[in-house]
């Protein structure tokens, strides 16, 4: 995506230069048309084209070009700088198609014709600026057309007020703030946000603006997409090594990284060619040969820290204390008569002088002799710098000059936020990542890119949500809905009278986050506006029953619910659930009626439910993916739940709201490309999450999709406000979505940040925590759980037996297969019935599998991971996990969440059939909290605790307090530019 807005944004500035000198439409089709090439080579075989961003017109006229001139022209312009113009781009036409102040213009170029308004470019597109566009139109009438630049444009420059020429990059700029009398972050404070030069404008030059770039290094950079100083500082790097030697014990097997000297052997006997005795050059390495036969042995000698005397010293003591130097033999073994020619062994061996500073890195082998050992997989640098102390190994040095050319403090963010997060200032932060000279320096420095992808993120999200409304009291609303979502809660007597009635036949009285969790949905869906919530708890919390009360609600009210599940045996087992409270209702004249529409209703029978929500005499339908089909429509559908989102596609999900009202059908399906959101995502997960990439990516998907939800929602209320009558046919539902994938707060607010977000923090009394064991899956471990196994069943219990496999593959024969296994446990446990229950059985076999289960008839149920959603059998008190190494965390607590529902004690196994996955599986013996896993995941292999805890306000904040004091960004100019950089949708054309 990235590479895309690249080459349109070259494509347009080159179109904003030529329009603006005057040349002809036909010079600018054949830029267009090398642009189109370059973009067309670059992304094809992919989904998304550069030529989707293209008129037809325009690309097919250029296509069929083949003048060599824009190749010529383009080499003259390809250096200068290229600017974003993303915000808001409808297409060429109407970026060069205006001709207001076009005269005035072509006053000022002094050219007779000219097709395109610049100003108005500018006013559109936040990030060009003039006087860059100016001064690189001086440019280039000086080089192109070999023309003194008309002297206006050297007026232009000096008259423009917002924004100042490029700053020399050899002098520092002023800073943004300490010129700026108010603060910023205050409502009242009316100054707009000057910089002294634009953020944008400096990151967004041209890397040719690097000192000492040679020609190849430009293009190679060009063509891996490098076109701008952003581009390559947000190149950050994957890993460092710490080149201070390891102050670690050193074991066989270990990887470590050393830095040392390379030493000249103890004695001469080290070189010899085929026991000729021929001395290496420096007398520094050893090659032996035979025939066919070589060997390079480089012995490095490192300083460490003598570990058996540090281990509980002082500072002072640390950097005194003594150290020892070990010797590392790099061995290199090369076979074939090629490798035992001497000028081949002289080559390799005149790559390593004696004295040079390595650094080292591969296996250690210890050696007889102490303190000597043996490397045979290694990698070998020479290091140049001797204060290179903490830099990534190879690292491409370009990016240190492309740091030198910031200016001090460059930053789009106000000081003050920075100062309260404290966060390293945007130029401090791309030192720290590209050249730390500790850990913790990359660190801060990480914590601040993870801070602006979050933040311009969310200030996306709802800047495009403001814009979507009409009036400032309506943008207000909804900043104060994000501002105190801790006031959203209604007294239960507010509450319609079904509602009252459901509670009060409940088998059980809600948990007090259960009941704030209902308040706070009721009082949502209480108000005009489409709601959109996500429901999250751990599972088995009890979110379900909030569901049906928010549903009661709706009904109450006169609307209609729509329960969408992800699986046939989930929707059948809320159905049979709602079914079973319902009855309990004595009075018949209020109960709701309910139906179940899976792909399995029989055709009839969908027919008139279909029919019955149509008229709206069913009030709440429960089913699977068959409640989005085109055939469904409902007469007033209030209120849509989505269990278990991530499950659905993103479409999916949209298509709900092209439900609440007819000719409404204009909803997103063709507009929102997943793919356009992945390709965007996925370098955003990578570098922000740098962990459950999958998950994040489809949430962060969600979130995309969100974002048009929301303001297609806003503005059709913003229509219909004053009209209440039509309001309430037009509105979009309320939409509800469940996720029992425990996800931490700060990460959830930070993924959903459009979304509001309503937690159950606590589960159902008299619940124990499921005793986990996780056991080898050898021999004496099949013995020891199904000896557990028995005892489990002696007692009383029913077990689910997890599989990751139907079928015995040929392919995978380790792995334990459901059907496979069906005999072998039932031979072994003779005594009690076995039941099966795969997703390749008929719907009405999985239904009946799982109620014989459920009633007892079965004692032992064989599943694949089908069970893991939403499956509640209360009294089944042990699960069994073939392979368990080859599902994840996540989905292995999901799994154990089907087992202690109910006040039976309740215990997993997990087998794992290889002894290297034991240790990640151990973390579920020591936890059933579920967010305690998802951090513990999120530490293990992420960036931990992302943001901190100790920030006076969160990005949120300070995200609202901006958009509160200026709604169009107007304020924060460079924000918004950098917003217009990073701004995903933009492309899209929306
Ligand atoms: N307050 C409560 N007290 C006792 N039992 C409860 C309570 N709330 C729900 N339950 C019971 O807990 C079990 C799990 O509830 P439910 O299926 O709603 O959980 P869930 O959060 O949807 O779980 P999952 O994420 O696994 O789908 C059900 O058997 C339900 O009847």
């Amino acid at each position: 995506m990235g590479l895309i807005a690249d080459s349109l944004r070259n494509l347009t500035i080159l179109a904003v230069h030529m329009c603006s000198m005057g040349f002809s439409e036909k010079c600018l089709r054949h830029v267009v048309n090398l642009e189109a090439e370059r973009a067309y080579r670059n992304f094809f075989g992919r989904s998304l084209r550069f030529s989707n961003f293209l008129p037809p017109n325009v690309l097919t006229a250029c296509f069929r070009s083949k003048h060599k001139f824009p190749g010529k022209l383009l080499k003259g312009v390809d250096g200068y700088e290229k600017e974003s113009v993303l915000m808001g781009y409808d297409g060429l036409d109407d970026l060069i198609g205006n001709d207001r102040s076009r005269e005035k213009l072509c006053e000022n170029l002094k050219v007779e014709n000219i097709d395109f308004d610049a100003t108005l470019a500018c006013k559109r597109f936040p990030s060009i600026t003039l006087e860059c566009m100016y001064k690189n139109l001086h440019s280039l009438y000086a080089e192109i057309s070999n023309m003194d630049a008309p002297y206006i444009l050297e007026e232009k420059i000096e008259k423009s007020t917002t924004y100042s020429q490029s700053p020399d990059r050899n002098t520092e700029p002023r800073n943004a703030l300490q010129s700026t009398a108010d603060n910023p972050f205050s409502k009242a404070g009316s100054k707009i946000q000057q910089t002294a030069a634009s953020v944008a404008e400096i990151l967004d030059k041209c890397i040719k603006c690097i000192p000492g770039l040679t020609k190849r290094q430009l293009s190679q950079l060009e063509s891996c997409g490098f076109h701008t100083l952003r581009k390559l500082l947000h190149h950050f790097p994957r890993t460092y090594a710490d080149l201070q030697n390891a102050e670690v014990e050193i074991d066989d097997g270990q990887y470590l990284i050393f830095v040392g000297k390379i030493m000249s052997s103890r004695n001469d006997n080290h070189f010899y060619l085929l026991g000729k005795g021929i001395k290496g050059k420096d007398g520094n390495l050893g090659i032996r040969a035979s025939c066919s036969f070589a060997f390079l042995e480089v012995i490095v000698a490192c300083e460490v820290a003598d570990i058996e005397l540090n281990s509980e010293c002082t500072a002072d003591e640390v950097e005194n204390r003594r150290k020892r130097s070990i010797y590392l033999h790099l061995k290199k073994f090369f076979r074939g008569t090629r490798f035992t020619y001497t000028p081949f062994l002289r080559s390799i061996q005149e790559k390593y002088t004696e004295g040079d500073i390595v650094c080292v890195s591969g296996k250690v082998r210890t050696m007889r002799n102490k303190d000597h050992f043996e490397m045979r997989e290694y990698n070998i640098d020479v290091v140049k710098e001797e204060d290179d102390s903490c830099v990534p190994l190879i690292y491409p040095l370009i990016r240190k000059e492309a740091i030198k050319t910031l200016p001090v403090d460059l930053d789009p963010l106000p000081k003050d936020v920075t100062q309260d997060f404290q966060l390293l200032s945007l130029s401090d932060a791309y030192i720290g990542i590209h050249q730390p000279t500790n850990l913790s320096m990359a660190d801060l420095a990480r914590r601040r890119l993870i801070f602006d992808e979050f933040f311009y993120l969310q200030l996306g999200k709802l800047f495009q949500m403001l814009e979507g409304l009409g009036t400032k009291l309506e943008k207000d609303g909804l900043l104060e809905r994000y501002t105190k979502p801790e006031l959203n809660t209604i007294f239960m007597e507010e509450w319609s009278s079904i509602t009252k009635k459901f509670m009060k036949v409940l088998p059980y009285t809600l948990t007090s986050s259960q009941l704030s969790a209902t308040s706070e949905i009721i009082l949502d869906l209480k108000r005009p506006v489409p709601m959109n919530r996500l429901l999250q708890g751990d599972v088995g919390c009890g979110k379900t029953v909030v569901a049906f009360l928010a549903c009661m609600e709706v009904i109450g009210s006169g609307y209609q619910a729509a329960f969408m599940v992800p699986t046939e045996l989930l929707a059948i087992q809320h159905y049979e659930h709602l079914l079973g409270l319902l009855d309990k209702i004595e009075e018949t004249s209020e109960k709701p009626s309910v139906a179940l529409l899976t792909g399995s209703t029989l055709t009839k029978q969908a027919q008139s439910i279909r029919k019955g929500l149509q008229a709206g005499d069913i009030s709440m339908v429960i089913g699977t993916h068959s409640l989005i089909a085109e055939k469904v429509e409902f007469s007033a559908l209030r209120i849509a739940i989505v269990d278990e989102q991530h499950r659905f596609g993103v479409v999916q999900r949209g298509r709900f709201n092209s439900k609440f009202s007819n000719g409404s059908e204009m909803i997103l399906e063709d507009e929102i490309n997943t793919d356009v959101a992945s390709d965007f995502l996925v370098p955003v997960a990578k570098r922000c999450l740098m962990t459950r990439i999958n998950l994040t990516l489809k949430f962060l998907t969600i979130s995309f999709y969100e974002l048009y939800f929301n303001s297609i929602t806003s503005q059709l209320t913003s229509i219909s406000s004053n009209e209440p009558q039509k309001n309430d046919v037009t509105m979009a539902p309320h939409v509800l979505a469940m996720s029992a994938t425990p996800i931490p707060r700060s990460l959830a607010l930070a993924l959903y940040g459009d979304m509001s977000l309503t937690q159950i923090t606590d589960l159902p009394p008299g619940r124990t925590p499921v005793k986990t064991y996780v056991i080898e899956g050898n021999e004496v471990g099949f013995e020891s759980a199904y000896q557990m196994m028995s005892e489990e069943l002696g007692g009383g219990g029913k077990i689910y037996v997890v599989y990751p496999v139907i079928e015995q593959s040929e392919q995978l024969p380790q792995l334990r297969a459901a059907s496979a296994d069906f005999e072998t446990i039932s031979n072994k446990f003779s005594g009690y019935n076995c039941g099966l229950l795969h997703g390749r059985m008929k719907s009405d076999e999985k239904d009946d599998a799982l109620r014989r289960f459920r009633s007892g008839e079965t004692n032992i149920l064989l599943s694949t991971q089908v069970i893991e959603i939403g499956v509640d059998v209360p009294d089944a008190s042990m699960m069994v996990v073939m392979n368990a190494e080859r599902f994840g965390i996540a989905q292995l607590h999901q799994l154990r969440g089907r087992v202690g529902r109910g006040e039976r004690k309740s215990k997993c196994l997990l087998l794992a059939s290889t002894t290297s996955s034991l240790k990640r599986l151990k973390v579920l013996e020591k936890s059933s909290d579920g967010f305690y896993l998802a951090n513990m995941d999120l530490v293990l292999r992420g960036p931990g605790d992302l943001l901190g805890k100790n920030s006076r306000v969160t990005y949120r904040s300070f995200l609202l307090l901006v958009l509160e004091s200026s709604h169009d960004l107007e304020k924060y100019p460079d924000l918004k530019a950098e917003l217009s950089m990073r701004q995903p949708l933009c492309p899209l054309g929306d």
